[in-house]
């Protein structure tokens, strides 16, 4: 074994040094797990090479020279996907133990309760909260911890062991819970963007991620909860009956657009973002407020001159207010949102220019994108930062795949930069 301060020798193979993130030893091998770059992403990879007990030592001490390990709390659902979350989280405890990183899991024991533990736990000794779990795990614990109202916003990394996992698909741009876990031990902190959503009837504000629903997409996701079993394509099924019932919502729909374009890590995408008038948060107070308030609300006499338009159609089968680019389980939408653009976009079908067919044909190049990726394309969709939905009548509506109380007027907001997460971006 021979090293220069950044690359390391494994094996036959001259390694870089930072991008070793887990290793183990095992039956007289050095497993390791490298994040190393691929483009603009990170790929993972496994080495496996025969050495003996005194060679890894040495090997140990050379890879954790300048390193710092940050210090876990796990919030694991056993319930979340197919159940494997505690076999997924024993896998990687064997790595952790190995590296000597420090960590405590605090298993769920009943639905809601990742949600408590989040509201009652003290972080302050944690560098990272862990939420093992899908999509909806991680949404209550966000919601959780942000009902603290601490100084600053705690880190928190997905890990996904969910069914769905679209905001750690986004992230990592792989699945595997152990991609996660790489990051989460060697990334950096990095901001992304949230969704508030202000629900006028409930006087309560929610905190989103990954997406916002209602119409086709939020009954579709919720009622066929009861073939959960048939998994991605209960979707179908029900999306099939729904074009049957010529299913839609009649709703008037305000939005503040934004042509896409980078604009970097900040994801602004409104005047007020883009132009660098938003103002720092003081995370102890209501933060959606603050947010809100920098925004302009959508039902006052200025609105009509201040970006906000007012959307030409009536009904809509389908809405989608989408953050990352796997905002529904299993289907990649390649419209190039992905971690860290910061945007926000709209997926808007309305109702008098929407064919039966065409919604159809949206789910047929949505399972067809799960084998050619980058094939959807054309849809009606534009970015926005904010909008104001009013409905004739109550709705079920979601955000981040969980059920909200039904209502009939929300508006939503783009938060940039709101949550901090851990991921290896260089
Ligand atoms: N111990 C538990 N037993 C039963 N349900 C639980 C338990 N702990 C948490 N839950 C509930 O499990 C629900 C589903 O979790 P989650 O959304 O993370 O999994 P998923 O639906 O498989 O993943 P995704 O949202 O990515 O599709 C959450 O609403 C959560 O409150």
């Amino acid at each position: 074994m021979r090293e220069s301060e950044e690359y390391i020798e494994i094996g036959k193979e001259r390694i870089a040094k930072k991008d070793i993130c887990l290793y183990k030893y095992e039956e007289g091998e050095f497993v390791g797990h490298l994040l190393e770059a691929k483009g603009k992403t990170k790929k993972h990879r496994v080495i496996k090479v025969k050495m003996e007990k005194e060679e890894y030592k040495k090997l140990k001490i050379e890879i954790d020279k300048k390193k710092k390990y940050p210090k876990l709390y796990i919030i694991l659902n056993p319930f979340s996907g197919t159940k494997k979350g505690e076999i997924i989280m024993k896998e990687i405890e064997e790595y952790l133990i190995s590296m000597g990183i420090i960590y405590t899991i605090q298993k769920t024991e009943y639905p809601g309760h990742e949600k408590e533990i989040a509201e009652k736990t003290d972080f302050s000794q944690y560098d990272v909260i862990v939420s093992g779990g899908g999509d909806g795990t991680l949404y209550s614990i966000i919601n959780g911890i942000i009902s603290q109202h601490k100084k600053e916003i705690p880190i928190v990394s997905p890990l996904a062991c969910g069914s769905g996992n679209g905001v750690a698909y986004s992230l990592y741009k792989d699945n595997e819970p152990i991609t996660g876990m790489c990051h989460i031990i060697c990334g950096e902190v990095t901001r992304i963007d949230g969704i508030i959503l202000n629900h006028h009837k409930k006087k309560k504000k929610y905190y989103g991620i990954l997406q916002f629903e209602f119409s086709y997409l939020s009954s579709i996701d919720f009622e066929s909860e009861c073939i959960r079993w048939l998994g991605a394509f209960r979707f179908i099924l029900w999306t099939l009956w729904y074009c049957v019932t010529l299913m839609t919502t009649k709703a008037k729909i305000k939005t503040k657009k934004y042509e896409m374009t980078n604009d970097g890590e900040c994801g602004a995408l409104c005047s007020t973002c883009k132009n660098n008038k938003i103002k720092e948060l003081d995370y102890t107070k209501d933060i959606a407020d603050q947010i809100i308030q920098q925004h302009i609300d959508p039902d006052s006499s200025l609105s009509k001159n201040d970006g906000w338009e007012e959307l030409p159609y009536s009904s809509y089968c389908i809405y989608f207010f989408n953050n990352f680019a796997y905002g529904m389980p299993g289907i990649e939408f390649a419209h190039g949102a992905h971690r860290n653009d910061g945007f926000i976009d709209s997926w808007i079908l309305p109702g008098e220019r929407a064919t039966r067919w065409r919604f159809l044909g949206f789910w047929i190049c949505a399972v067809l994108n799960l084998f050619v990726p980058n094939y959807i394309s054309g849809f009606d969709y534009f970015r926005s930062t904010a909008l104001s939905i009013r409905l004739q009548n109550d709705v079920v509506i979601g955000i981040d795949g969980e059920k909200l109380p039904p209502g009939n007027s929300f508006d939503l907001y783009v938060a940039p930069g709101l949550y901090r997460t851990m991921l290896c971006t260089n």
